[in-house]
């Protein structure tokens, strides 16, 4: 098992890279529209009507299969002998950028379904919560590279 993994690595390493970047093309661009659909969608027809289709398009068919793909990946690269040290602080910090980043689709999947009935919040607190993936990924990305 141990040497399958190690064959593995590198494939599982690209793998894991190109779920990595279809999830975070979502995770920039979903409160995005958030903002466009606070400032712009909020009453009935359009443009609210094309927003709500293109959010849930953007969640279901990409955003939930390439977090699993990155997890799945992601503990697999874990699973690999000599990838790891936990004695290190690299790997605490990515662990929390990754939990962090999961919390916040959970968190754009709650403001989907708020904004559909009404209550989403403003377009300036949805502007405000788009930078929090950009600064997640700069820890997430030092840790595995830098590997401090
Ligand atoms: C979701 C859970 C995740 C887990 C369990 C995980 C785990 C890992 C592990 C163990 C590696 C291998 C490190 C090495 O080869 O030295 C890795 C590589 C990598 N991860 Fe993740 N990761 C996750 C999510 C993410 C996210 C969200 C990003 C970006 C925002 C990311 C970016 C990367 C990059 C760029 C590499 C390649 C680094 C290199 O060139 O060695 N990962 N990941």
């Amino acid at each position: 098992m141990s040497d399958l993994l190690s064959t593995l690595y590198p494939w599982m390493k690209a793998f894991h890279v190109m779920a990595v970047m279809s999830w975070m093309a979502g995770l920039f661009y979903l409160p995005r529209l958030y903002v466009y659909h606070a400032e712009r969608g909020s009453g009935p027809g359009e443009p609210g009507e094309s927003l709500a289709v293109m959010e849930a398009k953007l969640l279901h068919l990409i955003m939930g299969p390439a977090s699993v793909a990155t997890w799945v990946a992601g503990l697999i690269l874990v699973m690999t002998p000599g990838i790891v040290d936990w004695s290190m602080i690299w790997p605490w910090t990515k662990a929390a950028g990754v939990i962090a980043m999961t919390l916040f689709h959970h968190w754009l999947m709650i403001q989907r379904r708020r904004i559909a009935s009404g209550k989403g919040l403003s377009g300036r607190h949805y502007r405000m919560m788009n930078e929090v993936p950009t600064l997640l990924m700069v820890v997430i990305v030092l840790s595995v590279i830098v590997k401090f």
